[in-house]
């Protein structure tokens, strides 16, 4: 378990560490951050959630089935990366993204989605998303993450109220949905506290009274830009893409 102090970021500056890794200077793509995010979340996944047996005479297929509810936004694309290291995994994931984006690097990951044979529900698929619950092993909450503001708007607030009746554990990308990134869980629309959080690059402050599984993630910030924001960043352990910081050990 990680004991050292570690920043926890306002919305603008996690907003302000996301360009500056993506500007001229900082040197990363899109694409780049996103994949290491996303094997982060499926690291997580992994550690928190580990692959059941197989019972003889039941399909393959309906264990270790993984619900992630993926946005809009870059919150989302993590989402589609982390299933796709699940299926490599040996999980079933099932996706459920009712807007779907419409730049390359989201049709890109969704088409590698397709080529596994992962189930990708768009919006259509709305009413059977309570019994895709039903049936998880457990979820992942890549609904919102550091760019959230504001009420929740349709569709996501019936996705994230499905969530909370499914009873089901929940590991939250980056921040709960819902949740004010600065501020935490504020009303009742929002996501119940999940089992498990993955925060990318560094928590945020919304998850600073989390006391559950926290992991961070997203290694990709060089220890001089670190020292530059004045930011206290985790240490990780030889290959290790996540560091655990809060919660019952895994
Ligand atoms: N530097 C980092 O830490 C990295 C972060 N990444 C991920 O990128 C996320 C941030 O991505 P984005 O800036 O695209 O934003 P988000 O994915 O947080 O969400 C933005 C989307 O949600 C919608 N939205 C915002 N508030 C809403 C509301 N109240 N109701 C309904 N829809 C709402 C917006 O219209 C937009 O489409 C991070 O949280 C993290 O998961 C990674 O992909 C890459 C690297
Ligand atoms: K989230």
């Amino acid at each position: 378990m990680h004991t050292k102090p570690i920043t926890y970021l306002t919305q603008r500056l996690a907003q302000a560490v996301d360009t500056e890794l993506m500007s001229p200077a900082g040197g990363f793509s899109i694409d780049q951050l996103m994949e290491l995010a996303g094997l982060a979340v499926a690291q997580a996944a992994a550690r928190v959630f580990p692959l059941q047996p197989k019972p003889p005479g039941i399909p393959p297929t309906s264990v270790n089935r993984v619900v992630l509810c993926c946005g809009p936004g870059n919150n989302g694309g993590d989402g589609l990366v982390a299933a796709r290291h699940l299926a490599h995994f040996g999980y079933t994931p099932i996706v459920y993204y009712p807007k779907p984006t419409d730049k390359p690097l989201f049709r890109n990951v969704t088409q590698q989605l397709r080529n596994l044979d992962v189930l990708v529900l768009g919006s259509d698929a709305s009413s059977t998303i309570d019994s895709q619950l039903q049936h998880a092993y457990f979820v992942v909450d890549a609904l919102f993450g550091f760019s959230f503001a504001g009420p929740i708007r349709s569709p996501f607030d019936d996705v994230i109220k499905k969530i909370n009746e499914s009873h089901k554990p929940v590991l939250s990308v980056d921040i709960p949905s819902g949740w004010d990134v600065e501020k935490g869980p504020m009303d009742a629309h929002g996501l119940d506290t999940p089992y498990a959080l993955i925060s990318l690059t560094a928590p945020k402050l919304g998850a600073s009274g989390y006391t559950g599984i926290h992991f961070v993630g997203g290694r990709f910030v060089p220890p001089a830009m670190a020292r530059r924001l004045g930011l206290d960043m985790p240490e990780y352990s030889g290959a290790d893409q996540i560091v655990q910081i809060s919660g019952l050990k895994v």
